[in-house]
């Protein structure tokens, strides 16, 4: 093979992978072509050159795809918005199905992604990096090359942070980059916002004005200062309160949820219902153990559904922000704080949920659920690869009973997973 960097060469996609990229072959070797659809011919330029395989960029489509609704975005946050809302969910599935075939090695049923309405500003939390200048721009990522870009219209978020970032915007601030890093924005469904602004000091240049421009605005219910711990981490575990209060309340139905600048939630609110509404159809038993629980918000949407709930979390933000949540939802709750692989080994439940982060489960902490014989496990997942992984191991011992891809991201790549799990005899 002798390809160059810059050359262009004439591609077809024999596949979309679960990254958007294009997998074509030329040659003898496999090129990934960002945006490029299954069954799409393209002129693209080489970008980058690795020992077995070939980065490359469209230059020119030449015959597009049935499934493609426009020009791919620049934006990694929109790394799907190219393909129409349907083909996403279908992708979402067969992706999803793929996987875990590979995994399993057996035939695994997965049904239809379950998908919204709001396919368009659905994001809850948003955060806007600190571009760097010494008048303040605020930008999100680029894909390809990966690098910070000026962004005044992002179309996933919800209306209310897109009108309050809009103002932030419009004003005409001195900063210093350097220490000024983000600024994360939140809303709920009444349109409020809460406004975090993310640096590495507790001083720095163009705080004081800033804080006195947001906090005129009427959405903006509170404003913190968040302390920046490294570069990987957007979020530390220090908050400063500028503003009106460090919270956000929701109504999820039934259930009342607060949260704080640190909390998790998931950020779109529709589908975020729509899950715990099918996690509710599962549930079938006394106690059920809500492990990896956050501020409590899959748990306490389940109350009525169960005896007794317990909650593991690590966290203990998290944990006082669930003590208060369990307030506003009676119920009859075990709040426990520490490591869910520790933990595990001390509680006892007919029901588990589990909604790990990206890293999934600890294999200790698979071997107790194992051990304990658990007879009902439903995992939440927000990354394919660990889920197919974790799933392996607990595959032996537990019957895969139901899959369903979640459209919790629409225009993105990013996926969710719902697995029901039933314990063989
Ligand atoms: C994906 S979030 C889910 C939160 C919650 N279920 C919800 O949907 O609102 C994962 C949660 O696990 C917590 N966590 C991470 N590692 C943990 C561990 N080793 N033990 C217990 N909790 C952990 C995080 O603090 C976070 O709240």
């Amino acid at each position: 093979m002798n390809l160059e960097i810059g050359q262009k060469i004439e591609v077809e996609a024999f596949e979309l992978d679960r990254f958007g990229q294009g997998v074509c072959r030329y040659q003898d070797m496999v090129v990934f072509v960002y945006g490029l659809l299954q069954g799409e011919k393209a002129l693209v330029t080489v970008t980058k050159l690795k020992k077995t395989y070939v980065i490359a960029e469209i230059k020119k489509l030449l015959i597009p795809s049935k499934i493609r609704k426009t020009v791919a975005s620049k934006l990694g946050a929109l790394d799907l918005y190219h393909v129409q809302d349907k083909e996403q969910s279908i992708h979402q599935k067969q992706v999803t199905q793929d996987t875990l075939n590979r995994a399993l090695g057996y035939d695994v049923l997965v049904s239809d992604t379950l998908s919204g309405e709001q396919t368009l500003n659905y994001r809850n939390k948003v955060v806007y990096h600190v571009l760097n200048d010494s008048l303040m721009r605020l930008g999100l990522y680029q894909k390809e090359p990966i690098e910070l870009i000026e962004v005044h219209t992002f179309i996933l978020n919800s209306l209310s942070i897109q009108r309050t970032i809009s103002k932030i915007q419009q004003q005409s601030i001195e900063v210093d980059p350097l220490i000024f890093k983000h600024i994360v924005l939140r809303s709920n469904e009444q349109g409020q916002v809460l406004v975090t602004l993310v640096a590495y000091e507790k001083e720095f240049k163009g705080l004081t004005e800033l804080v006195q421009v947001i906090k005129n605005f009427k959405e903006v219910v509170g404003i913190t200062l968040n302390i920046k711990p490294n570069e990987k981490q957007i979020l530390g575990t220090t908050s400063y309160l500028l503003h009106g209060k460090n919270e956000l309340s929701f109504k999820l139905n039934h259930t009342q949820l607060k949260i704080n600048d640190q909390s998790f939630l998931q950020v779109n609110q529709e589908m975020m219902l729509k899950t715990y509404d099918l996690i509710a159809t599962y549930v079938e038993g006394k106690k059920l153990i809500d492990c990896y629980s956050g501020v409590g918000s899959i748990g306490l949407y389940l109350r009525h559904k169960v005896k007794e709930i317990i909650m593991i979390e690590n966290n203990p933000e998290n944990i006082v922000m669930a003590k208060e949540n369990a307030k506003l939802n009676p119920g009859k709750y075990q709040i426990l704080e520490g490591d869910a692989k520790k933990m595990i080994k001390h509680v006892d439940g007919d029901i588990l949920v589990i909604d790990p982060p990206r890293n999934g489960l600890d294999p200790q902490f698979i071997d107790t659920i194992i051990n304990k014989r658990i007879p009902q496990v439903i995992y939440l997942s927000c990354e394919l690869n660990t889920l197919q992984r974790d799933l392996k191991i607990l595959s032996p011992h537990y019957e895969i009973k139901e899959v369903t891809p979640i459209r919790m991201f629409p225009q993105t790549t990013s996926m969710e997973t719902l697995v029901l799990l039933t314990r063989k005899i």
